[in-house]
């Protein structure tokens, strides 16, 4: 295992009491300074895996370094803040008293209550009770008490579960102003619009398991549709030109564009002969998913088990090529 990685899990398994296996042969890094969105449905294991990294669950298979340390050993607890799970306040106490008490318990002073409040953007209401805060206002207590012991990893379950959409902008400030502030981040969410925003990298948890890792556009890239997008003129030429080439499988028009069922590395071969048949080709490239597209196909749950055994193959199979590792069967 590695010193450059925050995280480190390598082939974990969590098999609960009744047989639930809830994490499954999960390997996962976390760079260090990176925010790393942990994303899956309901149900994947995310919350499970948090657990695993703090030590409040043990694998029951695999091993587990967190800041070079196995997981919840008071040197490394005293480096990593986790919101895993609603933490408890009082209610009748204001949020800086709930987080002078919780600075007392980690063996902070009072003044680290201050400035976590501020760093959450909490200081203008403090002073008031805990239970006339709104739900963003509490996660972000939750957030703060995470940050008080000065940590270099946080890792947060879900901070933005819950909150209407003016509280999850809100919180998207803040996680990325954490991450720009050279915090490693691990944040899981099973909204793909709340990690995309603010992560470096996405890694795709499904049924217990990695299904795909990489920046937004590697997942984008990796799950091409295995067709090329070509804006032509004249549309008609193009498409016989494009016909006649062995290995075009397909040729259809969409809303005055083709969409050409090819391999994406015939793109330059297939300009070339456009060009040199005179027709004008404005726009060239793979056509992609969108983002939300490719993350609903990685978790569907609804799959065949050939495809499950076809995507366990791929991901076993070493990579030359891009960081990214994806479980799409195309
Ligand atoms: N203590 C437990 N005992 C038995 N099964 C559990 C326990 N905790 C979680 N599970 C099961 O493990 C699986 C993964 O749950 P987990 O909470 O880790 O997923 P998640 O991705 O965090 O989901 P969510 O987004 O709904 O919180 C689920 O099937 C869940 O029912």
């Amino acid at each position: 295992m590695d010193d450059r990685f925050a995280i480190e899990l390598e082939a974990v398994t969590k098999r609960y009491q009744g047989g639930v296996t809830a994490v499954d042969g999960l390997d996962l890094r976390v760079r260090e300074g990176e925010v790393l969105g942990f994303l899956g449905p309901n149900g994947a294991g995310k919350t499970t895996t948090m657990r695993m990294l703090v030590g409040l669950v043990r694998p029951s298979s695999g091993h587990i370094r967190v800041l070079g340390q196995p997981p919840g050993t008071p040197g490394q607890l005293a480096r990593v803040g986790a919101l895993i799970e609603s933490p408890a306040f009082y209610p009748h106490l204001s949020g800086r008293d709930n987080l002078r008490l919780a600075a007392r318990y980690a063996g902070m002073p009072d003044s680290a209550a201050d400035r976590v409040l501020s760093e959450v953007g909490l200081s203008d209401r403090a002073g008031s009770p805990y239970r006339t805060y709104s739900l963003g206002m509490k996660q972000r207590l939750g957030v703060a008490t995470a940050l008080l012991k000065e940590p270099i990893l946080l890792i947060l379950d879900e901070p933005t579960n819950g909150l209407d959409p003016a509280g999850v902008s809100e919180m998207r400030e803040l996680l990325r102003s954490l991450g720009q502030r050279g915090h490693t981040v691990l944040l899981s969410s099973h909204v793909l619009a709340e990690v995309e925003q603010v992560c470096d990298r996405i890694a795709v948890i499904n049924r217990g398991r990695l299904v795909a890792e990489g920046t937004p556009d590697e997942l984008r890239g990796a799950l091409g549709t295995g067709m090329l997008l070509i804006d032509a003129e004249p549309v008609d030429r193009a498409v016989a030109c494009l016909r006649e080439h062995d290995l075009v499988r397909a040729v259809e028009a969409v809303d005055g564009r083709l969409h050409v069922t090819a391999d994406p590395a015939l793109a330059a071969e297939l300009n070339r002969r456009l060009v040199t048949a005179g027709i004008d080709v404005r726009e060239l490239r793979p056509l992609r998913h969108s983002l939300e597209e490719a993350f609903l196909e990685l978790t569907a749950t609804h799959r065949s088990d050939a495809a499950d055994a076809d995507r366990e193959q791929k991901i076993a199979e070493p990579t030359d090529g891009p960081e990214v590792t994806t479980g799409a069967s195309r």
